[in-house]
Order: C-alpha cells, then structure tokens, then sequence
C-alpha cells in the first residue's frame, strides 16, 4: 500500500485509510474534477485515472456515497450537493412519505498501480434513514444513518463502535488482502 500516493481533500478519509491500513499514507490534496454521477464507482475510476494522468506515479482515491433504496438509489455519489441543498434534516423530512427507510452507504477506493493495472474495492454499510437527526460532530450524512445492528446514528457512535460498521473499512480490508495476495512474504522468499 506504501506504493500508492492517497490523492483526497478530505482529512477524516486519511485518517480512517491510515487506521484501517495501519500506516502512514504518502497523500496529496489534487484538485480532481468530480464526475457528477449517482454512481460511485464510476466517479472513483474517473478521479483515479485523472490522478494518474496528472501525477504519473501510482494513485489510490475514495469516492463514498449513500443510497437511499425509496429514492432508487439517490442521491448516491451526489450526496454532498443533497447535503448542501437540503442538509440531513431535509433528507429526513422528505423521507416522511418514504414506504421504506432502508439504505446503505457505500466507499469504493480505486487504485492505478505502477504497470497502470486499475483495480477497484468496493465496502458497503447497509441501515435506515432515522427519523430525525441524532449526534452531535458527525460529518455529513452521519447524523441521519442507523447501520443495521445498531439503534443509534453513526454520528452517536463512538471511533471504535464506527469503524465497526465502516464501508471504508471494508473496502480497505479488500485492498489489503488483494495487496498480501501479490507479495511474497518474506518468509516465502527464504523458502525459494
Ligand atoms: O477529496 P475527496 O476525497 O474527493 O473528498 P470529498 O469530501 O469530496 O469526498 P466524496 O465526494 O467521496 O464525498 C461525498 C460526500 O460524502 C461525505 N462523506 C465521505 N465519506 C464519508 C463518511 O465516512 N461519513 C460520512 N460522510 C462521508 C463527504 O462529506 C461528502 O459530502
């Protein structure tokens, strides 16, 4: 992972990327032009390879968003302007008329290696909407998502109870396997 230079603006992605993965990350804050799409992984393959075509050397971003199952899916990646627009209380407000209150958030990292192979990992967290916000510092959509085994916002959660149910961990467990999946452990290097 020490390979891939984390191109994000966002301080709490680093610090979240850099526990799960358990280092320090090389990152830089790119200007990246946003694909404006429901659809995160598009967005994320369309940051990555802008990334990789400015900085040419390997690249890792995090595109995130949540998906709201009585809106078909939205607002998706577009879920900062939603936040701007209308905020968590208006998210729930619309949701008054919603026959279900299911959805999930979803983090997809994607990555341009050294020989410009692209790959993608994908982590979900699947919950509800709440009624109401809850918690106090959350970010973003935060206040206003109930994981599924838990009755209280992720805003309500403490660090170690949040990256328990995390999207981001998940997706950055992928990557991790895929990563120790590549590299001969030293111990197997010995053995040759
Ligand atoms: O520089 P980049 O990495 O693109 O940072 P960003 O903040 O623009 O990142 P996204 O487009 O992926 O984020 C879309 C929205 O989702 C929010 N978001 C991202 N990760 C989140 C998380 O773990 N919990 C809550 N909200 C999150 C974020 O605040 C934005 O409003």
């Amino acid at each position: 992972m020490h390979r891939f230079l984390f191109v994000t603006h966002s301080h709490n992605k680093l610090s979240e990327a850099e526990r799960f993965l358990d280092m320090k990350l090389q990152h830089y804050g790119l200007d990246l032009p946003e694909l404006q799409s429901v659809d995160v992984e598009e967005v994320a393959v369309h940051k990555v390879k802008y990334a990789y075509n400015v900085l040419q050397r390997p690249v890792m971003v995090d595109d995130t968003g949540l998906y709201v199952d009585a809106w078909n899916g939205l607002p998706g990646g577009l879920v900062k302007w939603f936040m701007q627009r209308v905020g968590d209380r208006g998210i729930c407000d619309m949701m008054q008329v919603a026959k279900e209150r299911t959805a999930r958030a979803k983090t997809v990292v994607a990555t341009i290696d050294d020989e410009v192979n692209l790959n993608i990992y994908v982590g979900t967290m699947e919950g509800t909407i709440a009624p109401e916000p809850a918690g106090e510092g959350g970010y973003s959509w935060e206040t206003i998502f109930i994981p599924n085994g838990s009755d209280r916002t992720v805003a309500q959660m403490t660090r170690e109870e949040k990256d328990h149910y995390s999207m981001r961990r998940v997706a950055f467990e992928a990557l991790i396997r895929r990563e120790e999946s590549m590299v001969p452990s030293v111990g197997a290097l010995l053995e040759r």
